[in-house]
């Protein structure tokens, strides 16, 4: 067991110093001997984009092994929207755990997974009816929407987009995009799956409706929409690149899935649950999907994924069909309604419009400054830059992954996405104070004038 350094030595969440301190270099002594022992021990084919081990985090931080603070704008993944160790789903989690920690809904049922179906039934987009089954990752959820979908239609087929990214198990790595890291070399993959055109104003130039016209055009000719079971898309690109669609885009592709019976699934992993401004960025789009995959910021760090969507559809797999064995645990069920009330309580939806509002002020500043940032786009607490050559759409990855190292270097945590890798995203959580985010893009301000 490696020692904490005395600074290391904290209880996580929003009572830790919110500052970005160094007092070693990065990574310090203690993370550098966990390396070490990862190498022995852990499979090389597992990556980390941080140098350093985490200790405790909470906030806007994390705090490492050795004592440093690290300003937090990537909540491992759009996961700790509501804080790390959020103080209710601390409490809620912590309760629950003396009472029981599995007893597998599918053998002896419990309240909590009931409940949180009803919450979800009500945040969710659409006005009717609906039901939901819980899993663990979000692979699961978006598998399981799929499943659902073929066994409401009859049929098989599955579109997806160009810069999708829905998992690495094998059917959704078929959904899936981008080749290296998450596909190579694991093939052969799920048949049936289909990708058209996304739309992507950076690049296309198409407005929302002519976008939509040419993935319609690719459906029918090369699929055809009697084969059509569902078509899933993210409402806004997570790992693809933070890829927002032009206006009319998803209306126009839901209009059409509605009007030849295909089960249209918003896959909201990473957009969901507060994170874009709205309780789904379907919301935003005015979009009412069949089924809604939800993941990642929905239960505070602990593991839970859902498809959530119209009863009839939910319902039509056999019983038994749908499950697992850690579907809805216990202790992520609790952590998820605690969460989905401290979004409540704490009016999260208006804090993500306000981080927006200081995320795209910083962002288009620096792309006044920075011909190398050739766009800035997302909504809510979920933006992004894309990195180019200067006056071009040529991606520039090196960039981006030199932003990134060297802000970690400085204390902050940065994260990079897009096919072309190119991509800065930000995806602090909701409960990073003003003061720390400014000072974030303080030093990223200066990581961008260092590398000019
Ligand atoms: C839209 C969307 N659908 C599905 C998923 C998959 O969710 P799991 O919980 O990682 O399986 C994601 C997960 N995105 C981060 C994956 C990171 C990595 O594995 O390298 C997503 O963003």
């Amino acid at each position: 067991m490696t020692t904490l350094s005395p600074q290391a030595q904290q209880t996580g969440g929003p009572a830790l110093p919110q500052e970005i301190r160094l007092v070693t270099e990065v990574p310090g002594p203690r993370s550098r001997e966990l390396a070490a022992r990862r190498t022995a021990a852990v499979s090389a084919a597992v990556g980390s984009s941080m140098p350093f081990y985490a200790a405790a985090a909470g906030g806007g931080v994390v705090v490492d092994v050795d004592g440093n603070s690290f300003a937090d704008l990537g909540s491992g993944i759009a996961v700790t929207t509501v804080g790390n160790s959020a103080p209710a789903v601390v409490a809620a989690v912590g309760e629950q755990v003396e009472r029981f920690t599995h007893t597998c809904f599918m053998i002896t049922p419990y309240e909590s997974y009931v409940e949180l179906a009803e919450r979800l039934a009500e945040l969710t987009p659409g006005d009717f009816a609906k039901k939901s089954a819980f899993f663990t990752s979000g692979a699961e959820a978006v598998e399981n929407a799929v499943k659902i979908a073929r066994a409401h239609t009859g049929r098989q087929a599955v579109v997806v987009f160009d810069h999708a990214y829905h998992g690495r198990t094998n059917l959704t790595m078929a959904m899936t995009a981008k080749n290296m890291p998450y596909k190579n070399g694991f093939g052969p993959f799920a048949p049936e799956v289909y990708r058209a055109p996304l739309s992507y104003p950076f690049r296309d130039g198409l407005d929302g409706p002519a976008a939509a016209a040419r993935a319609i055009d690719l459906i029918e000719k090369q699929v055809g929409a009697a084969n059509l079971a569902a078509i899933v898309v993210e409402p806004i690109q997570g790992e693809g690149g933070f890829i927002v669609p032009a206006p009319g885009f998803l209306p126009a592709v839901a209009a059409w899935a509605k009007e030849n019976g295909v089960v249209f699934v918003a896959d909201e992993v990473q957009t969901g649950v507060a994170r874009t401004g709205a309780w789904f960025a379907s919301h935003l789009e005015g979009i009412e999907p069949d089924l809604v995959t939800i993941a990642k910021g929905v239960a505070g760090g602990l593991p839970l994924s859902a498809v959530t969507g119209r009863a009839e559809i939910v319902d039509a797999p056999v019983t038994g069909g749908l499950g697992g064995t850690y579907g809805g645990n216990p202790l992520a069920t609790a952590a998820a309604l605690a969460t989905l009330r401290t979004v409540e309580d704490e009016d999260l939806l208006a804090r993500a419009r306000q981080v927006e509002e200081i995320l795209f002020r910083r962002l288009h500043a620096l792309a006044g400054r920075d011909p190398r940032v050739g766009d800035v786009r997302g909504r809510g607490a979920m933006v992004a830059v894309e990195l180019v050559k200067p006056g071009t759409t040529e991606p520039d990855a090196a960039l981006a992954k030199q932003v990134a190292t060297e802000a970690a270097q400085q204390g902050v945590i940065v994260l990079t996405c897009g096919t072309d890798g190119n991509v800065l995203r930000f995806l602090p959580p909701l409960s990073i104070g003003d003061d720390l985010l400014e000072q974030a893009f303080d030093v990223l301000d200066r990581v961008f004038a260092a590398t000019r």
